[in-house]
């Protein structure tokens, strides 16, 4: 024996209302949606009169309901039973059970979304060449069929409220959502009386009334608008430029409109994360909503419109470079992160960067194209750091060196080989800048040995090398200079000192057998100020102002200060105050 399913309608509209819609004020946009479903149908059969819908609130009726009225197809009494009392049955869909194109509905669920406002629908409609059908639903499943009186083809829904819906039904919250969801809809509708419906599509209308309708709707002027035309899924829009930077990591949404009807204000999915430097809105016949109508269905037409988007978006960026790149260099003040986030994974945007975003570099501000036909390579330092250690020095050497610590920096340098094999790239290390320092004629070396010897006897404890050479720029005193090895080094035991025991053996079987070498203080001897202290006569004093020197070596290259050296800072600090200061203590 077989049997039917028992579908238990509270349930169902309980499922809807919680888990399906976002809001009862989905109501609107399924009625919307139906009346015009069945206006596109009347004008498909036959030679229609022009398509109309007529809402009225509550404020019109007077009775607390809310009607609907189409002239569009209307239903026969066996299409009332077939499909406004069946559940997923749709009129929309042929006879394989695909979506039938030119509606807009096609699950067959929309009517029950008025259940999350009203406890009865009313469903008075007639098919030309029919009788008029009176079809009422009622939110416990049951329903009943008559004959209706007399009226012109068409139909029209009443809702009777539920107790607590019934602000959803007045005149201000239906005017409100009729122009948000219908405002854009190729059919008049009208709430009480009251046109909410604009006709042309905004981005249609010229450059100024997109403009126009981007400062009413998003909120923003936009830097630029870029017009969308992705013509296999019936897409046309328009892309606003924000004007003002965005986090990346926030997911900017876009404007949505499918034939016509607004499926929602934040639909993500539509750009690639590079592009969030813009927000869209647009319109597309073809790509197809999720059964919430909230977002967009992510099949393979999706991803194709995507990338159609990002081209042209591209296109754009690289126009502004060739026509206007004073426009660009003002784009890329605002949106640089992003571009630079593309740029790594993408040759163009990386053409951009390297042509266009000005770096810094210890010779001002230039972009990576201009630093590269002066020095005939990119030298940079990976971190902004590093680079503070050695942009003075490397430039009193002649030595052009760029900051690579920003956001991307580093990295899009490194990829530049990639795309063009004539591109030069080298890091800049700290140490490296070592072989450039020279050595000291062996009668200085030979008389400065007991002031070094002391020098790092006082520092041995901090675990840093003392040298003496000569470089440039002169009034630099001293550099505290540290290997990539040294630095990981030190990471290395500072671990090892704070790990257990088992960690701590984990870590040992893995460390360096060989110890690398330390950090080195450099003192410059073209310095006057190192020339007297390495010439003082008084240990003391000796002491303390290789500790200082030290100590402001640390503090100008931006070096972690540890414990340890803090306590030195201070003690030579007051040393050496103490010897300035004149007068006896009491
Ligand atoms: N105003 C109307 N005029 C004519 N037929 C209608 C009207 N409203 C509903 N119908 C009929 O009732 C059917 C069910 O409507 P319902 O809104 O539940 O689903 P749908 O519009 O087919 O799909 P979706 O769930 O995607 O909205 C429709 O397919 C349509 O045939």
């Amino acid at each position: 024996m077989s049997n039917t399913f028992q579908v238990d309608l509270r349930g169902i509209v309980d499922l809807l209302s919680h888990h399906l819609y976002a809001s009862p004020r989905v109501y609107v946009r399924e009625l919307l949606q139906n009346a015009v479903d069945a206006i596109t149908a009347v004008q498909h059969d036959e030679q229609a009169t022009a398509g109309h819908v007529s809402i009225e609130s509550s404020d019109t009726t007077g009775d607390g309901s809310l009607r609907i009225a189409d002239n569009g197809i209307g239903l026969t009494e066996e299409q009332v039973h077939e499909l406004l009392a069946t559940i997923g049955r749709s009129s929309k869909r042929d006879e394989l059970g695909f979506a039938r194109h030119e509606f807009l509905g096609q699950f067959g669920i929309g009517l029950l979304s008025c259940f999350l406002v009203a406890d009865e629908i009313r469903v008075h409609t007639r098919r030309a060449g029919s009788p008029a059908v009176l079809w009422t639903g009622y939110a416990d499943g049951r329903y009943d069929v008559k004959p209706g009186p007399e009226r012109e083809p068409g139909t029209s829904v009443t809702l009777v409220p539920r107790r607590g819906a019934e602000m959803f039904l007045v005149g201000a919250t239906v005017n409100q959502l009729a122009t948000l969801y219908g405002s854009l809809l190729p059919v008049e509708v009208t709430v009480d009386g009251a046109k909410v419906t604009a006709g042309e599509v905004p981005w249609a209308a010229g450059r100024r009334a997109s403009i126009a309708y981007a400062e009413q709707t998003l909120g923003f002027t936009p830097f630029d608008v870029i017009e969308l035309n992705v013509p296999e899924a019936g897409l046309t829009g328009a892309a606003y430029v924000l004007p003002t930077p965005v986090n990346p990591a926030t997911r900017g949404g876009h404007r949505v409109y499918l034939k016509r009807m607004l499926l929602a204000e934040a639909v993500e999915g539509l750009l690639p994360e590079w592009a969030f430097f813009a927000r869209c809105v647009v319109d597309s016949t073809e790509l197809r909503p999720t059964a919430s109508r909230e977002a967009l269905y992510d099949d393979s037409l999706l991803e194709a419109t995507r990338e159609a988007i990002a081209d042209q978006l591209r296109g754009w960026l690289v126009r502004l470079s060739s026509s206007d790149p004073r426009r660009l260099a003002e784009f890329l003040r605002i949106h640089h992160l992003g571009v630079k986030a593309l740029a790594l994974h993408d040759d163009e945007m990386l053409r951009l960067v390297e042509q266009w975003w000005p770096m810094e570099t210890n010779t001002g501000q230039t972009t990576l194209a201009e630093f590269r036909a002066r020095h005939g390579l990119l030298r940079y330092a990976a971190t902004t750091d590093e680079f503070r250690q050695l942009a003075a020095v490397a430039a009193a050497q002649d030595i052009g060196l760029i900051n690579g610590g920003y956001t991307y920096d580093a990295e899009i340098i490194e990829r530049l080989p990639q795309l063009d094999r004539e591109i030069k790239v080298e890091r800049l290390e700290p140490t490296d800048l070592a072989t450039r320092f020279e050595a000291l004629d062996a009668a200085t070396e030979l008389r400065l040995r007991p002031f070094l010897s002391a020098a790092q006897r006082r520092l041995d404890r901090l675990g840093c090398e003392v040298v003496v050479r000569t470089f440039e720029p002169a009034n630099l005193s001293a550099l505290y200079l540290v290997s990539r090895a040294a630095h990981f080094h030190e990471e290395f035991t500072a671990t090892r000192e704070k790990a257990d025991d088992l960690w701590g053996g984990v870590l040992d079987a893995l460390a360096d057998t060989e110890a690398p070498e330390r950090p080195q203080l450099v003192l410059n001897h073209r310095n006057p100020l190192v020339r007297r202290v390495t010439a003082l006569g008084d240990p003391d004093l000796t002491a303390l102002a290789v500790e200082a020197l030290y100590g402001q070596a640390l503090l100008l290259g931006y070096h972690p200060i540890r414990p340890a050296d803090a306590a030195l800072l201070n003690t030579s600090f007051l040393g050496l105050l103490g010897r300035a200061v004149p007068g006896e203590d009491r």
